[in-house]
């Protein structure tokens, strides 16, 4: 099984204002996938961005070699999908508790050709994974309660990425088909290693990563960036 750990800088937490120059940074700082953050302020408390943003930049993540992973916190979520995919998305994941039919909606994302995905709150249970294995490409275990960056990791999380990455390995056994193990919330260079032994190998950051301390380098990312990478390597 391949054990390729992925680092997924949120958007989130960019520079709005240059985006696009905020992506190239943090990609060729040594990052792999820009991870979008849609919130309706209905389903999560906040508002931000939409497919108008994912197709302005999908020229910028291409370029520098980058996935597309939309986060979508909407409800309902059906409707938005297809708008996501023509923008751009590589990767379209949403929460169970936000569509109607779930076995629908994740069909419906890889007939649009992403990848796709399902994502676990906190309190939510992994068990609505059960009969859905095979039409999933990533899970993703929020280890905050969705809205906002910049809050602090949920231990109890640790426990939930055993179980879930339990399921993936036996998944694997069954049919040699990979599944990913993402992670998003409070992640940063203290605890990245911790939360990669607990079995996630796609790791979300926002604020440790553009909100780290402008250094003397050319490229401001490169630094946080290499002390995550770092750490992970501890892990293999
Ligand atoms: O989806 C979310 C929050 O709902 C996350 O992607 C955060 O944006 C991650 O930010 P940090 O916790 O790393 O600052």
């Amino acid at each position: 099984m391949d054990k390729t750990f992925r680092i997924a800088p949120s958007i989130l937490s960019a520079n709005f204002a240059k985006l696009g120059q905020e992506i190239e940074d943090v990609i060729t700082s040594g990052t792999d996938i820009v991870h979008f953050d849609v919130m309706d302020n209905h389903y999560v408390p906040n508002l931000t961005i939409g497919p108008l943003v994912c197709d302005a930049i999908r020229e910028t993540a291409k370029k520098v070699g980058a996935l597309i992973d939309v986060h979508l916190m909407v409800k309902p979520v059906d409707r938005i999908i297809p708008d996501f995919a023509k923008a751009g998305a590589n990767i379209i994941t949403f929460h169970p508790e936000a569509s109607e039919h779930i076995d629908r909606s994740l069909a419906m994302v890889r007939d649009l050709g992403c990848k796709s995905g399902l994502v676990f709150n906190p309190a939510t249970s992994l068990s609505y994974l059960d009969h859905v294995m095979d039409k999933v490409d990533m899970i993703l275990l929020m280890s905050v309660n969705p809205g906002f960056g910049g809050q602090k990791f949920i231990p109890e999380t640790l426990e939930k990425l055993k179980l879930a990455r339990a399921r993936i390995d036996a998944y694997y056994e069954k049919t040699g088909r990979q599944i990913w193990l993402e992670v998003d919330g409070g992640v940063n260079a203290q605890n990245i290693a911790e939360i990669a032994r607990a079995g996630a190998d796609t790791f979300v950051a926002g604020s440790a990563i553009f909100g780290s301390p402008k250094d003397t380098d050319a490229n401001r990312y490169n630094t946080v960036v290499s002390e995550m990478r770092a750490s992970l390597a501890t892990v293999k």
